[in-house]
């Protein structure tokens, strides 16, 4: 197996990356499940560069890109045309050893056998990765105490929570000690404090082991407990990267949160503000609007002076991530070539 490049260098480096998907043979449409009838772009000359102890969170519509990109990096399939690497190997022509630096856990993942102990799914898993015989079981049980797992070794997967299955998963996406994590809706059939509580796992594995790590999810209050970079994949192109905060002020449409001292002066607050153009939404004594582009708070105020005296309290809001992201998807889609 050929090593992999220095650790100076990035764990992932995909360059101009693109993937068109090609219509399905005529002699093959009767014998697969879904046939396509013409060409569908899925990446559209995407970059991006991940680093060893780094979290990027993929974020994006359903038909975006995220699993055709997680599927170049995983070997699985090749990109039509630029470069992408793991660990300085091309994922195209040294795919064997690329799986081997690649732990990934897929979305709605059936390859666990229900029958089998979590142990022996371990080791079977493990055994395809070649995990020296004599280091089986000691790897597999290692595994299992990261996850949190140990004591469930012996049980059938048929016994495990929905969450456990999930961390069992997990344990099988490390257990030949990856360099680069990738998690494609690690979440998605675990409840909320079960999915609260992989992240946590995810988070201190991802630090104890040094790991590079990509992840999606369309939780989009798990991309912000993640605190991670995120890329915003849209109709394949990346429409942003770099943090949160960075992106609310980049998207900066002002919400603004009051509360009146009775019901009538919230909808007196309501008609000023909407003969203005704001947006609002009232609940009772409460409002709540966006202010429209480029507006400052002393505007609104001018507005709302013949109510200002029935204000009890008045302060700027948090933009829900999932509004910017709404307003960003439906605008024209990214230029082509956009760079992190
Ligand atoms: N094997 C395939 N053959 C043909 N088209 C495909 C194939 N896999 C994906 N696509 C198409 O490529 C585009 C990107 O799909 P992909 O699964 O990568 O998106 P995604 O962001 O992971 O979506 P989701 O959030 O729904 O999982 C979609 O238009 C999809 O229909």
């Amino acid at each position: 197996m050929q090593e992999p490049a220095t650790t100076s260098d990035a764990v992932v480096a995909v360059e101009g990356v693109s993937k068109v998907y090609r219509p399905t043979p005529m002699a093959m449409r009767m014998m697969v499940r879904t046939t396509i009838h013409s060409d569908v772009t899925a990446l559209d000359g995407i970059s991006l560069r991940v680093e060893a102890g780094q979290t990027v969170a993929l974020v994006g519509p359903n038909g975006a890109g995220k699993t055709t990109l997680f599927r170049i990096l995983t070997g699985l399939t090749t990109p039509t045309t630029g470069e992408a690497k793991v660990l300085g190997l091309d994922v195209d022509t040294q795919s064997l050893a690329v799986r081997r630096m690649v732990g990934f856990m897929q979305a709605e993942d059936r390859a666990l056998f229900m029958r089998m102990s979590c142990l022996e799914n371990l080791v079977f898993h493990a055994r395809l990765q070649h995990i020296p015989r004599r280091d089986l079981r000691s790897r597999c049980m290692e595994a299992l105490e990261d996850v949190g797992l140990a004591s469930q070794a012996q049980s059938s997967v048929f016994a495990l929570s929905a969450g456990m299955r999930a961390r069992l998963q997990l344990a099988r996406a490390i257990v030949h000690r990856p360099r680069l994590l990738i998690l494609d809706e690690p979440t998605g059939a675990v409840d909320p404090v079960g999915a609260h509580e992989l992240l946590l796992l995810v988070q201190r594995l991802v630090r104890e082991h040094n790991l590079a790590t990509l992840i999606s999810s369309h939780r989009l209050e798990e991309i912000e407990s993640l605190g991670s970079n995120v890329v915003l994949l849209d109709r394949g192109r990346i429409r942003y990267h770099g943090d949160l905060s960075t992106l609310r002020d980049q998207w900066r449409r002002p919400a603004v949160e009051m509360e009146l001292d009775s019901i009538e002066a919230a909808k007196a607050a309501c008609t000023l503000l909407g003969t203005h153009g704001v947006e609002v939404h009232r609940s009772g004594t409460e409002v709540e609007c966006r202010l429209p582009a480029g507006w400052s708070s002393g505007q609104l105020f001018a507005i709302l002076n013949s109510v200002a005296d029935r204000l009890v309290h008045i302060r700027e809001a948090n933009v829900p991530l999932r509004d910017i992201l709404a307003e960003m998807y439906a605008g024209p889609p990214p230029a082509v070539k956009e760079r992190a």
